[in-house]
Formats: structure tokens, sequence, C-alpha cells
């Protein structure tokens, strides 16, 4: 059996995982080795700490480590008959229907209404100079410019009000906390604040579907398009409550995820004018001088400089701190056996910050991705193996989209990358994260 950390009857190491549960991690795997289990109220989770025990974890079939069976906590958000919570073969089906939203041919069509969708944000809300909180301000954008490219343009007409869906989808956040993973209905006021919320973006995304439903316009071809046009496989259409859901999913997986990456890539860019530099440089070869100032899908791929950035500070940030697993049979790893019932865990920050897999872990240095990575699941910021995150290209298209924009656009006075606070299910920087901008010539 794995070593068991924490030895008070029930409580296990609890109280020490909920004052810094990163920090115990860390210390169990240099105290025992890259596979220890946590014992948390009644709960056995057990660890995979390093690229080796980590591809055990991402290579796993669904049968041996369910996603769903760990992922329960999230279904008052997702919603019932979504994804975690419907039979293997549907969540199978409904990622597959993802996927296809998701392919080449969207994505390109989407670096133009991002780029559209960030012009008009930062004429009308910000203007020429101004003082904002930039996290707070990349949440807005990035939903309003994900939503649009997943809904189109009737999310703008059925919002009237851009920061309404942003606020909502804050509630549902703080809604998904570390209590709501071992008690998700308790009856708190996040919990009801989050459960209301659910009901008004639900509420929003079926009039979309309505729209939608009465429109003649034949030339849409969205992600919602791809949902209401597929079909499983014994023919049935998906339910609206099933596509409002995986809507409702698939924003939430997408938003905090991005707008914190392209926060601290702001941050890392500013503070580091040796990688600025050459990223500015190449915004003004691929966009301004190639491409008269338009912002597209091929020179967005060409700045391989502003992507190494974007990766190493996925490494040093990722904002899925924790990413789960049930083992839902007994699982070999070296000569240890995981058994069934145990909640299976790989840490991303603290396995990309492993000194024997990144040299000079806790430093900001991009140009350790100029070559293919090496190791398998040293990498771990977008998951791996069969539940691979979908949307790693939009979301990277999505950060270089606007840090293009606005960098382009504005001078910006920042202070030095701010910390991570993990108290929350997201981790990103500790606000308010202010930053003063004036309008360049
Ligand atoms: C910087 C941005 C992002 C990061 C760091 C990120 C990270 C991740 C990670 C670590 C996983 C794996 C979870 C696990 O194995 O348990 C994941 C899965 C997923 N992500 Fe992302 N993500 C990002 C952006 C997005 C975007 C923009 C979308 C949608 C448009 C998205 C949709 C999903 C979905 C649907 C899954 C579940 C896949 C499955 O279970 O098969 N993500 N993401």
């Amino acid at each position: 059996l794995p070593p068991v950390v924490g030895t008070i009857p029930f409580i296990g190491c609890f109280p020490q995982f909920a004052k810094d549960s990163l920090g115990l991690v860390k210390r169990s795997y240099e105290k025992y080795g890259d596979c220890f289990t946590l014992s948390l109220m009644g709960f056995k989770m057990t660890y995979l700490v390093g690229p080796e025990a980590q591809a055990v974890f991402f290579r796993g079939t669904d049968e041996e480590l369910s996603p769903k069976e760990a992922y329960k906590f999230v279904i008052p958000v997702f919603g019932k008959g979504v994804v975690y919570d419907s039979e293997t073969e549907v969540m199978y089906e409904q990622l597959r229907f993802v996927k296809n939203g998701l392919v080449l041919s969207q994505l390109k069509k989407a670096v133009g209404i991002i780029a559209e969708e960030a012009e008009k944000y930062f004429e009308e809300k910000w203007g020429d100079a101004g003082e904002i909180d930039l996290l707070n301000e990349m949440n807005k954008l990035t939903i309003l410019t994900a939503s649009r490219c997943l809904m189109g343009k009737s999310i703008n007409r059925a919002l009237g009000k851009a920061d309404q869906l942003a606020d909502l989808y804050h509630e549902l956040e703080e809604g998904l906390n570390p209590i709501s993973f071992f008690f998700p209905n308790l009856p708190l006021p996040s919990f009801k604040r989050r459960d209301a919320a659910r009901e008004k973006v639900a509420a929003i995304f079926h009039s979309i579907i309505q729209e939608r439903r009465k429109s003649t316009d034949d030339t849409v071809d969205d992600v919602l398009y791809t949902l209401m046009n597929s079909k499983y496989k014994d023919g049935s259409e998906l339910l609206d409550e099933q596509i409002v859901g995986i809507m409702i999913g698939l924003l939430f997986a997408g938003q905090h995820t991005s707008s914190i990456t392209l926060t601290y890539t702001i941050f890392y860019l500013l503070n580091n004018a040796q990688y600025l530099d050459p990223v500015m440089s190449d915004i003004k070869e691929f966009v301004q001088e190639e491409s008269n100032g338009e912002i597209n899908f091929d020179n967005l791929k060409k700045m391989t400089r502003l992507e190494t950035v974007i990766r190493e500070v996925l490494r040093l940030h990722p904002p899925l701190i924790f990413l789960m697993r049930k083992a839902m049979e007994p699982m070999q790893y070296k000569d240890i056996t995981i058994p069934a019932g145990h909640l299976v865990a790989v840490s991303p920050q603290v396995g990309m910050r492993l000194e024997s897999v990144y040299k000079n872990a806790n430093e900001f240095r991009p140009e350790r991705f100029d070559q293919e990575e090496k190791t398998p699941f040293s990498f771990i910021a977008f998951g791996g193996g069969k539940h691979g995150c979908p949307g790693e290209n939009f979301g990277i298209l999505q950060i270089k989209t606007i840090w293009t924009i606005i960098s382009q656009k504005y001078n910006l006075e920042l202070g030095p990358v701010p910390k991570t606070d993990f108290t929350s299910l997201v981790a990103g920087p500790k606000g308010p994260c202010m930053v003063k901008y004036t309008r360049k010539q």
C-alpha cells in the first residue's frame, strides 16, 4: 500500500491540508517518494508526483480511474445529465461533440471574433487612460470573447449588459470550493448563490437556443450550432438541458483558466524586458508589417516566442493545481497497489516545479520550451491523455490575441508579479492587480 500521511483517526491530516495543501503534498513527496496517501476526513487521497507517476494517472482508462466519480462536486454547476453526471458512453459522446466544435476551422474564425470583441471592449470600457484591476477586467473580457465564439452574436443581445455573465460566473465559481468537494450541498450562503446564478445563466442560454431555432441565418456554425445539430450514436439529439449544461461547463472550464493565464502573462512580460522586446518585435513583423495590422490565426501561430512565455507562465502558475480521479479497481504502480476506492490525484503545481524535471524550477525561463518536450507528462498544465484539455489551442489563441491588442494600444504600468491565491478552486493572482494604462500615440 502507499505510505499514509496523517494518523489521527478519521481526521487524518485534514488540518494541515486545509491550511496548506500544496505544502503538505510537497513535503510528503520529499519524505515518502512519488506515491503516498493523504488521509482526509475519511477520504483516502493518493498522490502521484513526477512524470513517471503522473503517466500512470493520465494513461489510466476511465474504468480504472474515473474522472466522473471524482468530479461529482461540479454537478450543481454543470447540471444533471451533463458530462460527469451521465453514463460513461454518453460522457464520451458529449466530449466528442465539444471537440468537434473546437476544430481548426472554428479556431481560425475565432481569432477574428475575439479581436473584434476585444477592440470594442477597450474602446467602450477603457478609453484613453485610467487604472483598472487587470484580473477583473480580463475575466470580463474573456467570458465575453469566449461566449461570442461559442454562441454567436445572440449572447450580446441576450445579455444587454456585458458584466452580467462574468458576475454570474463569479458566483458559480465561489460555490465550488474545497468544502464543496467534500460536501457539495451544505446549506451555505455561497452554495445558495451558486444555485441561483446557475438558474439565471441557464435561462439566458435557453433563450439563445430558442432564438437560434427561429433564426433563418444559415451561415452560423459555432459550437452551439455543432451541439444543436449533433446526434448520439443511437440517433437521438441532445436535450436543450444538456446543451445548456455543456455550454455552462465549457465557459466554466475556459474562463478563469484563460483570464488568470492572460493576467500572469502580462505581468511576466512587463516585468521581464528581455522577453517582452522579442515578443513585441514579432508583433511588429508578423502583424503590423506582414498583415497590415490584421490579427489572424496564421500570424498568431508564428508568434512562438509569445507561446513559450505563455507555457512558462502556465508551468509556474497552472490554474488547476490538483486533478483527480477515483480508483475503481486496484491500480499497480511500481511495487505499490493503490486500493480501489481511493481518490487519486496529481498536482500540476507541485509536479511542474520539481527540480529533477525542470532545472531552476522556480525561475521564469521561457527558453526551456524552445525545444520539443522530452519527458512525457512533465508539462501537465492542460492535463494529458484521454481527458487532456480540448480547449488548449483556443485558450492560447485567446491569450495571444488579447495581448497583441492591448500591447499595441496601451502603455501599461504595473507592480511585480503577484503571488497566487491558492484558496479558490482555480488558483490565480492575489488581487487586486491594479494597472495604470495610457493610450499609445
Ligand atoms: C489556459 C487555459 C486552460 C487551462 C490551463 C486548462 C486546463 C485544463 C486541464 C488541466 C484539464 C484536465 C482536467 C483533468 O484531467 O482532470 C482540462 C480539461 C478540460 N478543459 Fe481546459 N484549460 C484551459 C482552457 C480551456 C478552454 C478555453 C476550454 C473550452 C473552450 C476548456 C475546456 C476543457 C474541457 C471540456 C475539459 C474536460 C476534458 C475531459 O474531461 O475530457 N479548457 N483543462
